[in-house]
């Protein structure tokens, strides 16, 4: 773009007043017309350029005699513009005057224009002013000097302040501690400074300088009080410890230390057990471990000892059934060459061995009442002396009992000693028999085909749905150590790869028979709830070999049987 800029010193006597100037914008105006021109006026020392077109953006300037201003032209012919408009204003403008009434229409045209731009200024203005008063956020304007100007009413509820106190005066004597005072100097923007009320309050302030014609007029800063928000948000930050915290919590009651991983079943019953286990694997304390035969008990003790800190030191285990009563006293604590006849050398007994470790007496209730006395004081007092010696022995020992008898009623026939009772029965581990979890024999026949069969160095037998709906139907008195003995038997007998019913024991499919009443089908004993349900599910499924029927006979929907049948594994 082509730009023309002409030095005028302005000679006129009056300089350039209202009629002057209305004069100059009428003459301007022929000139833009007539060479196709944008016209600018600059004063010197005055970096902003206005656009010559309005008499009273000329008039406003408030030119005197001597001012010097530049004439600016932009557009192909700028040089004859600017040298028609330099000529017009260097002379004196007054004395041009030839036609009144032209420059008297020319004052009113602008008046009305005055008029109702200053309406629309007031409209603003006023717009302007209700959005500031009604804003949530404080405002507060200042000048380039620090003199406030403005505050709004939300202003003066967070400071708690009047306006009337503090406009027209020094920033920096009212409020010295302001963040925006800054920018005054430094005229750049600060956002979301926290600063605190008197009363406590929190408050995020920022503020921008204001500029006009790039010349820096004050500063406006907005204060939002946070306050309530920090403290939601510390209630939140409080509630989301309390939340991990419950977590943690919850993690540790259900985490199941890796140990119980040799521990094969799914079902609720066991899942509990091995929580229930691995968290006392966790303390020192005491561990009673009851269940009938082949239940997994010394499973269990083999699994918490090898979730506990103990781990590395030895897992000794007693079984107090098999040793005859007059040798378990110097099984358990040894003894001294020549304690007694036959002693011909010192004995370490299991205490001993299982110092640092775990010590599990297995059948516990099987222990004579005196040595039951014995073995109270020992675990009591956390030491031992060998029969014969009397050196006492330090011991540290997590003991785990077991047993299958039923501990109270030998407590009140005075067959096992009550204190010794208590002292073993710490935390309780109760393991269900194996026709109370039936969900889990489909696990525990996978594995034990695939361990018998890496055992006997066989190509994977497999088991059908058949075979383990056979399994499932059986009650199994014998529990897990039963089901894992006739798999080994069904192993060894099948010729082909499937494992065949036919190889199961005859006592098991008489018993299948036997077992399809339903109050009896456990031993006499009362099962769970769940599993009554169960075995009327299969019964029913069994007779009318549709989900239809089935629940038609039992008084429920399809929807329920069919949701039964797939819970219970039954499909
Ligand atoms: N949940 C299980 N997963 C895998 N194997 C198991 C499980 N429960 C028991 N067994 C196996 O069954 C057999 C019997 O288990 P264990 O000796 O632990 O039972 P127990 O209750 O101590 O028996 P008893 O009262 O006769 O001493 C063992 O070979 C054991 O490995």
């Amino acid at each position: 773009m082509i730009e023309e800029r002409r030095r005028v010193v302005i000679s006129n006597k009056k300089g350039i007043h209202a009629r002057t100037a209305a004069m100059i914008t009428s003459f301007v105006n022929n000139i833009r017309t007539k060479y196709n021109v944008k016209l600018y006026i600059q004063k010197e020392n005055d970096e902003s350029r206005l656009p010559l077109a309005n008499m009273l953006t000329l008039a406003a300037l408030r030119i005197k005699k001597g001012d010097v201003l530049y004439v600016i032209a932009e557009g192909k012919n700028g040089k004859e513009a600017i040298e028609e408009i330099s000529n017009y204003i260097s002379g004196e403008i007054d004395q041009r005057v030839n036609n009144i009434d032209e420059i008297d229409k020319l004052l009113e045209e602008h008046t009305i224009n005055i008029t109702s731009e200053l309406k629309s200024i007031r409209e603003i203005k006023n717009k302007f002013g209700s959005i500031l008063n009604h804003m949530g956020d404080g405002i507060c304007l200042m000048d380039n000097r620090g003199i406030i100007t403005y505050l709004n009413p939300a202003y003066e509820n967070i400071f708690n302040i009047k306006k009337n106190d503090l406009i027209g005066r020094d920033v920096k004597k009212v409020c010295p501690s302001r963040p925006s005072i800054g920018l005054l100097d430094t005229k750049e923007k600060i956002i979301d400074i926290l600063i605190r009320g008197k009363d406590g309050k929190r408050i995020l302030s920022s503020s921008v300088p204001i500029f006009a014609q790039n010349k820096f007029k004050g500063v406006i800063t907005t204060y939002k009080d946070v306050t309530e928000l920090e403290e939601v948000i510390q209630r939140l930050h409080k509630a989301e410890e309390k939340i991990k915290y419950y977590e943690e919590e919850l993690n540790k009651n259900n985490y199941v230390d890796e140990a119980f991983n040799i521990i094969i079943g799914n079902s609720s019953l066991l899942k509990d057990v091995k929580r229930l286990a691995s968290k006392a694997a966790r303390t020192s304390v005491n561990v009673m471990i009851r269940g009938e035969s082949g239940t997994g008990k010394e499973l269990v003790a083999k699994a918490i000892h090898g979730a506990s800190k103990r781990k590395e030191e030895a897992f000794i285990k007693v079984n107090c059934a098999a040793i005859p009563e007059n040798l378990l006293e110097s099984e358990l604590f040894g003894y001294e060459k020549g304690a007694f006849t036959g002693a011909a050398k010192r004995k370490i007994g299991k205490f001993e061995l299982a110092n640092g470790g775990t010590l599990f007496l297995d059948e516990i209730g099987e222990i004579n009442y005196n040595l039951q006395a014995k073995l109270l004081r020992a675990i009591q007092e956390k030491e031992i002396e060998r029969l014969g010696g009397n050196e006492v022995i330090k011991i540290d020992i997590k003991i785990i009992c077991a047993t299958n008898r039923n501990l109270e009623d030998m407590v009140n026939n005075h067959e096992f000693r009550e204190d010794l009772y208590y002292r073993l029965n710490v935390i309780p581990i109760v393991l269900p028999p194996l026709r109370n979890r039936k969900e889990d024999i489909g696990l525990l026949a996978e594995h034990f085909v695939e361990k018998i069969c890496k055992e006997e160095g066989m190509d994977g037998k497999q088991i059908s749905r058949h075979v383990l709906s056979h399994l499932k139907e059986y009650c199994w008195p014998g529990n897990i150590r039963e089901l894992e003995n006739i798999i080994t038997r069904a192993i060894t007998l099948s010729d082909s790869e499937q494992i065949d019913v036919d190889t199961f024991p005859s006592y098991m499919k008489n018993e299948k028979r036997k077992n399809d009443g339903l109050i009896n089908f456990i031993n006499g004993d009362l099962a769970r709830m769940e599993e009554y349900d169960r075995e009327i599910v299969r019964l029913a499924l069994k007779k009318h070999k549709s989900f239809n029927k089935a629940a038609k006979a039992l008084g429920l929907t399809h929807r329920t049987i069919s949701l039964k049948a797939k819970k219970y594994n039954l499909i």
